[in-house]
């Protein structure tokens, strides 16, 4: 088996295979890394360098997507289009200098 958590959840019995996962705390770490050294090639910086308006859009979009998804291409395309939602909501927290904290005292 290689190293690495297994994954849980929708679709893992499917894929026959371990899978290493990645926390929402984990991307975001690894996010404000690649923000703050500028790395390039990096989706992350690129959408950073496109600013808020651009991200919002993503945001709204990928949001669209996960409703669509769920509505009409069941829980595995969901979950997929779920975390593009996710990822795109922590790059328009870097965009706005938020931390995991000044979201979660939301929660
Ligand atoms: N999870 C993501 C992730 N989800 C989406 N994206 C970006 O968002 C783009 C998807 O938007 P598009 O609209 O082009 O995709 P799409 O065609 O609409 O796809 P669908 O929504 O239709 O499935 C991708 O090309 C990526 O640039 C992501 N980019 C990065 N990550 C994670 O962020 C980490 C750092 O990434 P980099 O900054 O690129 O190194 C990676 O290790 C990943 O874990």
């Amino acid at each position: 088996m290689p190293p690495g958590r297994p994954a849980t959840g929708i679709g893992e019995a499917g894929l026959g295979q371990w899978l290493t996962v990645k926390t929402f705390e984990e991307l975001y770490a690894e996010l404000s890394a690649k923000a703050a050294a500028g790395t390039p090639g990096s989706s992350t910086v690129e959408a950073l360098s496109r600013g808020v308006h651009s991200i919002g859009k993503k945001v709204v979009e990928e949001a669209a997507e996960s409703w669509m998804a769920a509505e009409h291409e069941g829980p595995e395309r969901a979950a997929e289009e779920i975390s593009q939602l996710l990822y795109h909501a922590q790059v328009l927290m870097l965009a706005l200098d938020l931390k995991l904290e000044d979201v979660y005292r939301h929660l």
